[in-house]
C-alpha cells in the first residue's frame, strides 16, 4: 500500500470514531493498535488517562525534541460529503484532530524504521476542545522523566492551500476562559409574568450586555472576544423559565485584558442580579494559556521551511482561536504553526472537508525538519 493510502485508511478509520475529551477510548486503542505495528527497537509506550507517550531513544542523543498531537472530537453533527463519516452520532472531527492524529503516526513511523539521531517524544493528547490535556499530561511523571528540550505542535488552516506553512515568532494564539453562567429566578404560567421572574428574559439582555464589554471596555488596539454559543433554559412554551444558562467562551490577547473582561461580566451579572431579582452564578471553567512562539525555535523553523520548494511559508497574524499547547510553551522552548487544509469551511463547522494531501507535506517536512539536526 503507498503511503498515501496509508495516510487515507488511517484518516478515515479515526475520522469514524471522534470521541469527546477524555472519553478517546476506542481512538486510544487504535491508535495503540497502529503503533504496535511499527518496529519497537528504539520505542518505550506509556498511557496517561486517554492520552498516550511514545519516547523514540535516539542513536547518540543531546537533546528531545517533542511533538505532540491532539486527538479529540467536538459535540456536532457531521454534515460533509465523505462515505467515512462519524460513526459516532453528535460527535465530529471538525477541527482536524483526525489529520493531527495521522500525521504524528505518519512522523512517529518513519523513525521507529530509521532511528534518529536525538530522543523524539510523541504526545497523544486528549480533551484540546476542552477541559484540557496538556497540562495534567505536563504533571505526569513520564511527562517529567521525557522532558522534551523543544516543543512543536501544528493545526490545519482551512484557508491556506495545501503546500503552506504559516507561524510567527511571538503570540500566535489567545489567552481562553470558557464561561458557563446560570441564572435563577422563579417559574410560573406563560398567562401570569407579574407573579414569576422569567429567566429567559433576565438571560437575553444578559447575552446583549455581554456585548458591550468588547465594544467598550477593551482597548480598541487590543483585542477581545466574548461568544456565548449555546443557551438554555425552561421546560416548555407556556412556562416561564425559572433557569437559564449560557455557555461561552474569552479570548484575549493579554492576560491583562482577560482580568478585566472577567471582571466586567462578573459586573454584568450582578447587575442582571439587581434588576431581575434573581441569582447569578459564573464557572470560568477551562482557561488555557496563549500559544506563544519561542523566537529561537521559531525562527529556526521559519528559515529551515523557506528553503523548501515545495512549501510556501507564509508569515501570520495571530489568531483570536486557543490552544492548550500554550501550556507546553509555557515551559518549553518551541513552536507551533498553521498547515494549508484548503476547505472553504472554517474549523468547527460541520461541512469541513481538508485536503489529505496535506497529511503528506507535514510528515514529510517535520521528518526533514527533525534529520536536520545533527
Ligand atoms: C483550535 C481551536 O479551535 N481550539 C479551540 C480551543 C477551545 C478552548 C476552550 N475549550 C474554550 O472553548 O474556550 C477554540 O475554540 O479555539
Amino acid at each position: 500500500m503507498s503511503l498515501m493510502n496509508r495516510y487515507q485508511t488511517i484518516r478515515k478509520d479515526l475520522h469514524r470514531i471522534p470521541e469527546l475529551g477524555f472519553q478517546e477510548y476506542k481512538t486510544q486503542q487504535y491508535l495503540l493498535d497502529r503503533i504496535s505495528e511499527f518496529p519497537q527497537n528504539h520505542l518505550t509506550i506509556e498511557t496517561w488517562k486517554t492520552g498516550i507517550f511514545v519516547f523514540v531513544t535516539g542513536s547518540s542523543p543531546e537533546k528531545t525534541f517533542g511533538y505532540r498531537t491532539d486527538i479529540d472530537g467536538l459535540p456536532m453533527n457531521e454534515q460533509t460529503t465523505y462515505d467515512f463519516k462519524s460513526e459516532h452520532e453528535g460527535c465530529m472531527h471538525a477541527c482536524g484532530h483526525d489529520l493531527h492524529m495521522t500525521i504524528a503516526l505518519g512522523i512517529l513511523s518513519y523513525f521507529s524504521e530509521n532511528q534518529p539521531k536525538h530522543n523524539l517524544l510523541f504526545i497523544f493528547q486528549p480533551a484540546e476542545e476542552g477541559p484540557g490535556g496538556a497540562e495534567p499530561m505536563m504533571n505526569t511523571e513520564t511527562f517529567k522523566k521525557w522532558k522534551p528540550d523543544e516543543m512543536a505542535a501544528l493545526h490545519i488552516a482551512p484557508e491556506y492551500p495545501v503546500g503552506t506553512i504559516a507561524t510567527r515568532e511571538g503570540l500566535l494564539f489567545a489567552n481562553t476562559s470558557e464561561l458557563f453562567i446560570d441564572l435563577k429566578g422563579r417559574g410560573g404560567h406563560a398567562a401570569r409574568p407579574h407573579l414569576a421572574n422569567d429567566m429567559v428574559v433576565a438571560g437575553s439582555h444578559l447575552v446583549t450586555q455581554l456585548q458591550s464589554i468588547v465594544a467598550r471596555n477593551v482597548d480598541p488596539l487590543d483585542s477581545a472576544v466574548v461568544t456565548i454559543g449555546k443557551i438554555t433554559g425552561g421546560t416548555k412554551q407556556n412556562i416561564i423559565a425559572e433557569t437559564s444558562r449560557l455557555e461561552g467562551t474569552i479570548r484575549t490577547l493579554s492576560i491583562e485584558s482577560m482580568h478585566k473582561v472577567k471582571d466586567r461580566i462578573q459586573a454584568l451579572v450582578s447587575g442582571i442580579e439587581a434588576s431581575f431579582e434573581c441569582e447569578g452564578s459564573i464557572d470560568w471553567g477551562a482557561n488555557y494559556r496563549q500559544v506563544y512562539n519561542e523566537s529561537e525555535t521559531t525562527k529556526r523553523f521559519m528559515d529551515f521551511t523557506r528553503l523548501k520548494e515545495d512549501i510556501h511559508l507564509v508569515e501570520c497574524s495571530e489568531a483570536m482561536t486557543g490552544e492548550d499547547f500554550g501550556y507546553f510553551l509555557d515551559d518549553i522552548p518551541g513552536f507551533m504553526f498553521w498547515l494549508g487544509v484548503d476547505t472553504p469551511y472554517g474549523l468547527h463547522d460541520a461541512r469541513i472537508e481538508p485536503q489529505i494531501e496535506a497529511v503528506e507535506v507535514a510528515v514529510k517536512h517535520m521528518i526533514d525538519y527533525y534529520n536536520s539536526f545533527s
